[in-house]
């Protein structure tokens, strides 16, 4: 908690100077109230004089009215400091965040992050505020009260001598109790914003396969073992308050006892006892509200080291600060000296510590302007052999080359401008057609946007809509089908122009008459860009689909995170049993042979080198 304050507090100083000092005025004056109703008892109703009476009766209020502009300043100063600090740690988090690469995004997971930008910068915003407000006044109100009441009477004062440590022990006692449970029911809220949002997303599919029990039951187990432990300190912190009024209550009895004798005895003044009846019980009050700022800066403290543990990780995937990458020439891709678009060479990953490697060995290589198509059963490591190609991830060992420079020697930005991705899972924001398209390029034009649309076949759905691209997408796209999700997502990846396009089984939601006219017209988009002197656009299709890239020039067949095969459709047929295998469990043995010649013709000279790497390695 001190480590952010430290870190964040920069243009808040002033804020945590002033509010604790008008607290410490305000405090001043809590502290003379009880002197001066006294000074009203004993001058005033002691001896029938009403205008004394009126006349403490003013000061009072005028104390009050002070005293309460006072608190009014701190609490601005309060509400300033910590709305602002707040503010600046979650900029700062999302920034962060948004820093993250895919390792440590999985590595704190969605819903964490979530709770951590909300709830627990929400405690922590709290904690600054009370701290502001309350951490100078319960402290002085309880230390000036004692002092205050010892000056009245020693003899007296020593019930407050052994009341106050008795209630400080009980809060002791009860606080070192409910700590450990406080940091518990941040990782139990965790649980439950995992599930929460895993059942809003999934509303359709969890009806769909009537599933609402069961999603209510692991909704309320979870929101139960939560509750569990909120009772858990509930239980504890429940005799807090009958111990202190009890404590207090015995207290006062014995001050109005002992000091109702001393009266007798002349010692001291009806005035003087009320007083010490009121510093009583702004002293226990004031433990009790100390109290409450040990849970309430537990609990900050707990979510301050949460926060912390996100700023402190730093992303594994950084920019190596170089300057731009330089393209090939078109002339160097004329006369076929162009380096190849992909390359790939014994590359090895794992996700976080896995001693497995998800990606083992895969060794490739992809000429510029050609298409690869990768295929291979679920969970064979597809996805991820193409999020090594624009650094995504990073390789634990191996190198992946794009344009003939290593992925970790492109400024990001750049590399991923050269290299766009349609992820598997459309996703689409709030917003309209085109605010989603141009997320490559803010400054694209209509004409180049509708470009796109017509190359992922979008646009005649796009010119249907009255609005056309400023036709309004909800959150996550949720007001378009499947298919037409699929088919934004394709077309926003195209515009800005980039040199390779990965489309990871992005495809899938569309009909095999849709996906081929797809196909063809990224095709075509290549050869128009290579015939008017651009660098022509090399493709690398991720599909479960044998018609997805049967044409393509290179088929890379993924098992278990190795490649298990790599050449023509044909060149697979002949030494590839996995692809054979494939193949035979979507189309019929007389559709596989002699595979049609590629849609995808040549378009630079240089050919693609094919070096088949079977399962487990050999060659
Ligand atoms: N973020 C992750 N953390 C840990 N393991 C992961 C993660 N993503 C994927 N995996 C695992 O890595 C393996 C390869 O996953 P990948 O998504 O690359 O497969 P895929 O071939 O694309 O599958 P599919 O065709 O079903 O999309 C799988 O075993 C999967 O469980």
């Amino acid at each position: 908690m001190l480590e952010l304050i430290k870190r964040f507090s920069g243009g808040y100083v002033r804020y945590f100077v002033i509010g604790p000092a008008c607290k410490l005025l305000e405090v001043f004056f809590d502290l003379l109230t009880p002197l001066v109703i006294a000074r009203m008892i004993d001058e005033g109703v002691g001896s029938h004089d009403a205008g004394v009476v009126v006349r403490y009766g003013v000061l009072l209020f005028v104390m009050a009215v002070v005293g309460m502009g006072f608190t009014l300043v701190c609490q601005k100063m309060a509400a300033l400091a910590s709305q602002g600090m707040g503010t600046a740690v979650r900029s700062r988090l999302y920034r962060r965040i948004n820093e993250f690469s895919h390792a440590e995004l999985d590595r704190f997971g969605t819903p964490s992050l979530i709770t951590r930008i909300t709830n627990d910068i929400n405690q922590i915003q709290l904690a600054l505020a009370l701290g502001i407000r309350q951490l100078i006044r319960w402290p002085f109100l309880a230390i000036g009260s004692m002092v205050a009441a010892l000056l009245i009477d020693l003899k007296l004062g020593l019930i407050f001598l052994v009341s106050t440590p008795l209630i400080g022990l009980v809060f002791w006692i009860v606080m070192a109790r409910c700590v450990p449970y406080f940091k518990q029911m941040q990782a139990k809220l965790d649980r439950i914003g995992l599930i929460t949002r895993e059942g809003l997303s999934g509303v359709r599919v969890i009806r769909a396969f009537v599933r609402e029990e069961h999603e209510r039951k692991r909704f309320r187990d979870a929101a139960y073992d939560q509750a569990a432990v909120a009772i858990a300190v509930g239980k504890l912190s429940s005799i807090l308050n009958p111990v202190t009024f009890l404590v207090m209550n015995l207290g006062v009895c014995a001050i109005l006892w002992m000091g109702g004798i001393q009266v007798d005895t002349g010692e001291l003044t009806q005035g003087e006892v009320m007083a010490f009846v009121n510093y009583m019980t702004q002293t226990l009050l004031s433990i009790v509200y100390v109290a409450n700022l040990v849970v309430v800066f537990t609990k900050a403290s707990a979510s301050a080291s949460r926060v912390n543990e996100v700023l402190h990780c730093e992303p594994s995937i950084v920019d190596a600060g170089n300057e731009s990458v330089d393209l090939p020439s078109s002339e160097a891709v004329a006369s076929g000296e162009a380096p190849c678009a992909i390359r790939m060479d014994g590359a090895c990953f794992a996700f976080g510590d896995a001693e497995v490697n998800t990606i083992d060995r895969a060794t490739l290589e992809l000429g510029l302007g050609k298409t690869l198509g990768v295929i291979g059963g679920t969970g064979s490591g597809k996805s991820t052999l193409v999020s090594l190609m624009l650094r995504l991830y990073d390789t634990r060992s191996g190198s992946v080359e794009v344009m003939g420079a290593d992925v970790r020697a492109w400024p990001l930005k750049q590399l991923r401008h050269v290299v766009s991705i349609v992820p598997q899972r459309a996703s689409l924001l709030s917003g309209t057609i085109r605010s989603n398209l141009t997320w490559r390029d803010a400054h694209a034009t209509d004409d180049q946007l509708w470009a796109a649309l017509e190359i992922a076949q979008a646009a005649e759905f796009v010119r249907k809509l009255p609005q056309g691209l400023d036709a309004p997408v909800e959150a996550g796209g949720k007001n378009f089908s499947g298919g037409q999700r699929q088919r934004l997502t394709i077309a926003r990846a195209l515009v800005g122009d980039p040199l390779i396009l990965i489309l990871d089984d992005s495809a899938s939601a569309l009909d095999f008459k849709t996906d081929a006219a797809l196909r063809h017209a990224i095709h075509e988009r290549g050869q128009r860009s290579a015939a008017e002197g651009g660098l022509p656009l090399t493709t690398v299709i991720v599909s479960q689909r044998v018609s997805s890239v049967r044409d393509a020039d290179v088929i890379c067949v993924m098992s278990h995170g190795q490649v298990a095969g790599l050449g023509t459709h044909d060149e697979l047929l002949a030494n590839c049993p996995l692809y054979e295998e494939i193949c035979l469990s979507q189309l019929k043995r007389e559709e596989l042979g002699g595979s049609a010649a590629p849609t995808s013709a040549p378009a630079v000279d240089r050919p693609t080198r094919v070096r088949p790497q079977l399962a487990g390695g050999e060659a």
